[in-house]
């Protein structure tokens, strides 16, 4: 089943307005003529990655595979941000077992977007720190506006990227440059970010940056949809298993670490150095 037709277009929307509570966090629409789905991220005010968020995210790419969605393009409702990645103050004094279920989720849509069966295009239309990038990166191809910032700046934070987005970076960008990149915490500036190959292209506009990934999806129109996912499948199975078999254990470091009141300081320092909201005390 393709979400080609109305019909199936209007039970997706159905799903997503039963599924959420407080109203859609993502918006999925289809584009009928060419069955290309756009899935925009639509947390106020930064999209940061919250469990909710992260759920939501989840469940859409799951329902994108199994409509069988012929391309999807992922970009945010905000003009100035894409994501800020992790819900910082969600890290912040967190409670143990949310935290265990949002990095859980995190790896699930980790899993489900590098490891998609259709291809994938980030419109990356704001700045995208930390899990932000890891979003684009795990599409197949990032068109990105000008003006903004892009990187894993987890070393900035006082943590490292996972292997499996440090893998992420690596095939992206190469080992030298995914080096430097992730040991000192780097946020590239769009043109920079073009320069390494984080990015393939730069638009001025929304709509320049959609039809550009647009005509990314199109070439794949006379491919056999079964011989463009074995590839990827080929090219990115390695890492994707390779976190499947890791994934209860990095939940359980990823608990301890963040609960340590070691990270807790960094983080809280973080919070009161960068972001403009800060931590009630
Ligand atoms: C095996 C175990 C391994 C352990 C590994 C540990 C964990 C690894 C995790 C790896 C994966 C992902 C990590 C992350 O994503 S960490 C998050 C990092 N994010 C950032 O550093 C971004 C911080 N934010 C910014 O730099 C800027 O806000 C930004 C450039 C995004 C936008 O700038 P702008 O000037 O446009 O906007 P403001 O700064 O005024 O922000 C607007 C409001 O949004 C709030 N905000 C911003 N970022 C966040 C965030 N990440 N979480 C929550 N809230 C955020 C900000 O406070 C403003 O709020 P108010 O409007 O209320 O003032």
């Amino acid at each position: 089943m393709a979400f080609r037709t109305a019909r199936n277009l209007a039970y997706f929307s159905n799903y997503i307005r039963n599924y959420s509570t407080n109203g859609p966090l993502v918006n999925v629409t289809v584009n009928e003529k060419s069955g290309f789905a756009t899935a925009t991220l639509q947390r106020p005010s930064v999209n940061s990655l919250n469990l909710e968020l992260l759920t939501e995210i989840s469940h859409t790419l799951q329902q994108l595979e199994k409509n069988k969605c012929r391309g999807l393009i992922l970009t945010s409702a905000s003009n100035k941000v894409f994501s800020a990645g992790l819900d910082l103050f969600e890290l912040h004094k967190p409670n143990a077992d949310k935290i265990k279920q949002m990095w859980s989720t995190l790896q699930e849509v980790w899993i489900k977007l590098y490891g998609s069966s259709y291809p994938t295009v980030a419109v990356v239309n704001g700045h995208a720190p930390a899990g932000g990038c890891m979003l684009a990166l795990s599409c197949e191809y990032r068109v990105m506006l000008n003006n903004f910032i892009i990187g894993l700046n987890e070393a900035q934070i006082g943590f490292s990227a996972p292997m499996w987005l440090i893998d992420g970076m690596r095939n992206t960008i190469g080992s030298r440059q995914a080096e430097f990149a992730l040991t000192a915490g780097t946020l590239f500036k769009t043109e920079e970010a073009l320069k390494i190959g984080l990015v393939d292209e730069v638009a001025q506009s929304k709509e320049e940056a959609i039809e550009k990934a647009e005509k990314f999806l199109n070439k794949f129109a006379k491919i056999p949809p079964h011989a463009r996912s074995m590839t990827k499948a080929a090219l990115r199975g390695a890492n994707i298993q390779a976190l499947v078999r890791n994934k209860d254990e990095e939940v359980r470091s990823y608990v301890d670490f963040v609960t340590d009141s070691q990270f807790q300081d960094s983080l809280g320092e973080f919070i009161e150095l960068n972001l403009k909201q800060k931590l009630s005390k």
